[in-house]
């Protein structure tokens, strides 16, 4: 049986541990794939560091990437990173390799030109590991609702913001302190900016709403807000109405008065009931909440990153590629049929958790209330705390209804005037309620 040739770009945290499974479940992965998998070559910056755990021979690894990629039927590129990844990706391609890859950051800014270049070609690019690490959700996105319509996927998709929320909601700690602990164990990246700013969730809302919705959305058009200004006194104020702090990548179909069909997607800091199945999501796990036409709703749940689980989903996809190989073929690609604008933020709509501090005076909820009203924005529920000794202010906490983020930000400018609101303590998001 003719082997199928596999070269690896990049053997770090991911790279190394699909290296050390193919070596060690070589006959395993030959049975599964109809023919032996054959790793031709491994592309490093560095040849001279120690690679021996990954069980390959040491003149495999190479740093002449350009070269292995043309003679490999399949390239799994796991060096992340926009250059030199999509070089050598679409080259592959060129050659008549399929490819697999886990790199959200070069899916989000440039998947639809390179899927469309595999479509062209006939061959696969498969990236179940770009979104999710380990847990199963390209595939059954693609495959298995092919029969469906998604109307909304909404999801934790960072591992490294979930262990900051979860932990900070836990045990009353500031942001600050946990991430410290977060880089500790390894969760958040030496540097943290991706992660915690949100992009990391941006890229990969992006790829999710263009396979979710069957059409093209890249990263610069996915609004991004990250979690650095939420204090522990918004987990807090959320936790004493039954509401938790997520940082979720919501993709939705709208129809907006203006554009018609649409998408709404976004990442930010979003409160969800305790009771929503996102909220139970702990540490830095992931979970991707699926809300379908005909399925219902549907919830994937696993671990987001890492060595081990990351290469499940790499193996699960090299092993797909190499078993349509044998077959003579290639697997579904993107059917992006549609072309559905996406919307800006102002046009979103949600519900919105408002915390001002006022001065506890005669009138000043009905001046507050007034303007809410003015604007059609409606209010489900409000509670106004005990007037504080020290400063003679009283919190004022305030649910709405959904409204548009247009209308919402009317009011906020409007209510930032009065005379009797000292602070915006905080505007966030309600999902799910
Ligand atoms: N880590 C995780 O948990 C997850 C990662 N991913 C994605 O997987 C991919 C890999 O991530 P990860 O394993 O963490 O990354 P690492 O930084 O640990 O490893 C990167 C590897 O690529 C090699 N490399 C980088 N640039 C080049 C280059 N220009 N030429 C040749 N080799 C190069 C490095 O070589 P050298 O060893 O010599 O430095 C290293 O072996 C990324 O796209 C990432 O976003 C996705 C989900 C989870
Ligand atoms: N930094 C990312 C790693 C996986 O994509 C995370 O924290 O989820």
């Amino acid at each position: 049986m003719t082997a199928i040739r596999v070269a690896l770009l990049g053997s770090g945290v991911v790279g190394s541990a699909v290296a050390k499974r193919l070596v060690d479940e070589a006959d395993d992965l030959a049975a599964r794939a109809g023919a032996p998998l054959e790793v031709v070559g491994v592309a490093v910056r560095d040849t001279g560091k120690d690679r021996s755990a990954t069980g390959l021979a040491p003149e495999l690894f190479t740093t002449d990437a350009e070269a292995l990629v043309q003679r490999a039927d399949i390239v799994v590129e796991l060096m992340g990173g926009i250059e030199p990844a999509r070089s050598l990706l679409r080259k592959a391609i060129e050659h008549g390799a399929s490819v697999v890859t886990a790199n959200k950051l070069l899916l989000g800014e440039d998947g639809p030109a390179l899927y469309e270049q595999a479509e062209a070609a006939g061959v696969d690019l498969s990236y179940e590991a770009a979104v999710a690490g380990a847990i199963p959700l390209i595939r059954p996105l693609r495959e298995s609702l092919a029969g469906d319509h998604v109307t909304r996927v909404m999801g934790i998709v960072n591992g490294t913001t979930n262990y900051i929320l979860d932990k900070m909601d836990r045990t009353g700690a500031a942001l600050a302190d946990v991430l410290a602990e977060a880089q500790e164990l390894g969760y958040a990246e030496a540097d943290p900016t991706a992660d915690v700013e949100g992009h990391d969730a941006q890229a990969k809302a992006a790829i999710l709403a263009s396979l979710a919705f069957h059409t093209r959305v890249v990263t610069s058009q996915v609004h991004c807000e990250g979690i650095m200004g939420i204090t522990a006194e918004d987990i807090q104020a959320a936790r004493r109405i039954g509401l938790v702090v997520k940082l979720l990548a919501i993709a939705e179909r709208v129809r907006d008065d203006s554009a018609g069909d649409a998408l709404s997607v976004r990442v930010h800091p979003v409160l969800v009931p305790r009771s929503h199945p996102l909220a139970a999501v702990h540490e830095a796990f992931n979970a991707v909440f699926v809300e379908t036409e005909l399925a219902g709703d549907l919830m994937f749940y696993g671990r987001g990153a890492g060595g081990d689980p990351t290469a499940s989903a790499v193996l699960g996809d090299l092993v797909q590629a190499a078993r349509n190989r044998v077959a003579g073929g290639h697997g579904p690609g993107e059917s992006a049929y549609a072309d559905l604008p996406v919307l800006p933020i102002g046009r979103a709509r949600t519900c919105y958790f408002v915390r001002l501090d006022v001065l506890d005076v005669p009138g000043v909820l009905a001046r507050v209330t007034g303007l809410f009203g003015q604007h059609g924005v409606s209010i489900e529920s409000m509670r106004q705390g005990v007037r504080r000794s020290e400063d003679g202010l009283a919190t004022l906490h305030l649910v709405t209804h959904a409204a548009q983020e247009s209308a919402l930000q009317r009011v906020m400018d409007e209510v930032q005037s009065l005379d009797d609101v000292r602070t915006i303590a905080s505007v966030l998001r309600v999902e799910g309620a």
